[in-house]
């Protein structure tokens, strides 16, 4: 595999010496949040904004090695593992090593529990040589993604300064990265000289604002996960006879399911963010899929593939108002026997409306973010549990006179997450880890590094660092009448843009999804040629058209028309251009009716 060295990286081609420019002082994304959040981080809201360019001759390339102290720097894994993530880790490591070749990396052992107790480990070429471009976390491992309570801020900020650390770089998501800030704003209260910087980790890719495009391992995973999905549609269609009810991660935001759903078009996805805003009931969700399979049963087809994000489950309104009625009586220290007899009578007879298993699921302990654990959750098999029920009452009523509905469940969550890292998940970290170090030594404290122009080839991204309290905003909370207290100032996850480009392409090719079996074959990862630099197409959606199969087969025809000439049998034309896509994509594409659209390349 090939990763990008030191000369690719467009500011950082001088390895150890970059200008350091600051632009605007910074807000917040919220503006009515803005006063809340200045006074929750009075010493580090409103910093400048940073950009990292090359050095200018005039200025000079920067001191010299040997003008540069040595730094030291601590890492942990606070998030969840994301593939790409080891990238971080190599990166800073070089760039450390490039900016004085006696600077110091410690990794904490067992991600924050390890911060908390200074387990550390030093990170060194040969510590690195196996886990490069490697997924996982395994280099150092995770814990609890929570550094918050006021205990485990002063055990982070004890081990900082007995480690004598001139940085804590903490790679994560939402609520890492909302910590990170917290963490920054008590060290500089308290006088310690770390600094602290946030690496946008998370294969959920929620952590997406004006100034970070992507986290790391969202690519990855979408892809992974785009052909495990490819595989079930052409299973499905070659069976006849089941519908797959598929669960992908994706907790408070549906990014995952909507970019597996424009990468392999299944027949449905029902999005959290969709459910929330039109308020669908449970029932009214498992009418919407039992159309669905009714219409395509018309067809003569059953059956189907419909995708849900774990997340799904929180956002229909009364499953979420049992949820949190839940969480209350978890954080009252209910017992968990007791919870289902304390909850309200309405929310009672919702949760003895349920199957047991999912009965059991919700009763589990919370994650850290106070939300039920979601991925133990099984949604899609209380979807097709109750979507058989539905379409049994209608076959009964005579509504329904296709065959019997049957269904096979999965959830592609761990599978994808342990992945290989895709070329640009490895660029991007590798990219993160360099921008940390000058980030720390440029002495910024409560910012998260970032990259801008991804969807451009890396010679072209433009290394940044933005405020961590610029990103957040504040959640207000309407509890009694006309009371809204205001929430703690945090990163949020964001949802998926219902006025977005990627949301409305969805919206456009629903119908033709439901019903034509347009399934598309993205195959697995690929590390060199054609493909290796794909980017996730939310990525790239905003500037250039999405190029549907048909596009995509001309552009295809176009290579391979020199060898292949129009008319000429389908077993030549299937040979020339299976060099370039997969031979399940070809297929498809050659089955579907809009092939007639390619008049000279039309097959007999
Ligand atoms: O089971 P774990 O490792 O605690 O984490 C599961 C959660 O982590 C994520 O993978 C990433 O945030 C979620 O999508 C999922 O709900």
């Amino acid at each position: 595999r090939s990763w990008i060295n030191d000369a690719e990286i467009c500011c950082l081609s001088q390895g150890a010496t970059v200008r350091v420019e600051y632009g605007d002082a910074t807000t917040t994304i919220d503006p009515t949040g803005a006063h809340a959040v200045a006074q929750a981080f009075p010493r580090t809201y409103g910093q400048r904004l940073v950009t990292f360019l090359a050095p200018d001759d005039t200025a000079g390339a920067g001191k010299a090695v040997d003008e540069r102290p040595p730094i030291r720097v601590g890492v942990v894994f606070s998030g969840r593992q994301s593939p790409g993530g080891h990238n971080v880790v190599w990166g800073l490591h070089d760039a450390l090593k490039a900016y004085n070749p006696h600077s110091i990396l410690y990794g904490f052992i067992g991600g924050t529990e390890g911060l908390f107790a200074n387990k550390t480990l030093e990170i060194t070429d040969d510590v690195l040589a196996s886990y490069k471009n490697q997924g996982g976390f395994d280099l150092l491992g995770r814990s609890i993604d929570q550094i918050r309570s006021s205990k485990q801020v002063s055990a982070a900020m004890t081990t900082c300064q007995n480690l004598n650390l001139d940085g804590l770089v903490i790679v994560g998501g939402v609520t890492s990265n909302s910590d990170a800030a917290q963490l920054a704003e008590t060290l500089v209260q308290k006088n310690c000289k770390t600094k602290v910087v946030g690496v946008p980790v998370s294969l959920n890719g929620d952590l997406k604002n004006q100034f970070v495009e992507t986290t790391v391992g969202f690519d990855t995973v979408c892809k992974v996960n785009s052909q495990l999905i490819s595989n079930v549609c052409l299973d499905a269609i070659s069976a006849g006879k089941y519908y797959y009810f598929v669960r992908l991660m994706g907790r408070k935001a549906s990014h995952v399911a909507l970019e597996c759903a424009l990468q392999s078009h299944p027949n449905m996805l029902i999005m959290g963010e969709e459910v929330a805003l039109s308020k669908l009931t449970l029932m009214e969700v498992i009418n919407k899929i039992c159309d669905g399979v009714q219409a395509r049963a018309e067809l003569g087809k059953h059956h189907g593939v419909l995708l849900i994000p774990e997340g799904l489950i929180e956002s229909i309104p009364e499953m979420y108002a049992l949820i949190q009625e839940i969480s209350i009586l978890h954080n009252n220290n209910v017992p968990v026997t007791e919870i289902p007899t304390q909850v309200s009578p309405w929310a009672a007879a919702l949760f003895q409306f349920l199957p047991p298993f999912i009965r059991r699921e919700l009763l589990l302990h919370q994650e850290s973010d106070n939300s039920a654990q979601l991925s133990q959750i099984d949604t899609e098999q209380l979807l097709a549990h109750l979507v058989e029920a539905e379409m049994i009452k209608r076959t009964k009523e005579g509504r329904y006179k296709g065959k019997k509905f049957s269904s096979v469940c999965h959830f592609f969550g761990y599978q994808a997450r342990g992945s290989l890292p895709s070329n640009f998940d490895c660029d991007y970290a590798y990219v993160l880890g360099h921008i940390s170090l000058h980030m720390i030594a440029a002495g910024l404290t409560g910012y998260m590094a970032t990259v801008a122009n991804l969807k451009d080839p890396v010679h072209k991204w433009r290394c940044a660092a933005a405020p961590l309290t610029a990103m957040m905003s504040v959640r207000r909370h309407l509890r009694g009448p006309g009371a809204i207290p205001i929430g703690k100032p945090a990163i949020h996850p964001s949802p998926i843009d219902l006025k977005g480009k990627a949301y409305e392409l969805l919206r456009e090719k629903a119908s033709s999804f439901l019903l034509d079996d347009f399934y598309r074959t993205p195959g697995g990862i690929q590390f060199e040629g054609p493909g290796s630099d794909a980017k996730p197409i939310t990525l790239t959606i905003e500037d250039q058209d999405y190029m549907g199969d048909i596009e995509m087969l001309k552009l295809y025809l176009d290579k391979v028309k020199t060898i292949v000439k129009p008319g000429c049998s389908r077993d030549t034309l299937k040979a020339a251009i299976s060099s370039m896509i997969s031979v399940t994509h070809v297929l498809t594409v050659m089955s579907h009716p809009l092939n007639a659209e390619l008049p000279l390349y039309h097959f007999n």
